[in-house]
């Protein structure tokens, strides 16, 4: 399988590589391929130059519950079957909403992470 065509996205919509991730992308394909499918190749220092986003979503929850299914169904419309576990993403997404554009941040987090925080609570 191409790399490009992994979760079967080919432009659009951007994603944006976190601090976190960065350190952690040498270790898992799955954040690097999906970095690159979700910008088309293009990532780079342009997407540090655009404006805060109108909203910001973080998603938690256990590993495996579908965090990033339900997030990458959303801006792509398409449904990742396989499972890969994963570091941290943040996806930057606009939408219409009520005939206006809204721009969002949406952060999937590890769920490896939040089930050790909430372990140690
Ligand atoms: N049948 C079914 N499978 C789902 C659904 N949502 C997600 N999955 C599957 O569950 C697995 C885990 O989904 P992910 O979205 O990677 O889970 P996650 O919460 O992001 O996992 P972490 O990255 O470990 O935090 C994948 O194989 C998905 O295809 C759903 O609604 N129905």
């Amino acid at each position: 399988m191409s790399r490009l065509g992994r979760h079967g996205v080919g432009s659009s919509p951007a994603c944006q590589e976190s601090s976190v991730a960065r350190e952690a992308s040498s270790s898992n394909g799955f954040v690097k391929d999906f970095f690159r499918v979700v910008n088309n190749g293009h990532l780079g220092t342009s997407q540090k130059m655009t404006k805060p986003a109108d909203s910001r979503l973080v998603l938690l929850g256990n590993p495996g519950v579908g965090k990033s299914a339900l997030v990458v169904r959303f801006i792509t419309k398409r449904f990742i079957w396989e499972y890969d576990p994963t570091l941290e993403c943040t996806y930057r997404h606009t939408t219409m909403v009520d005939d206006e554009n809204v721009s969002m941040e949406i952060l999937d987090t590890a769920g490896k992470e939040t089930e050790n925080t909430a372990a140690t609570k």
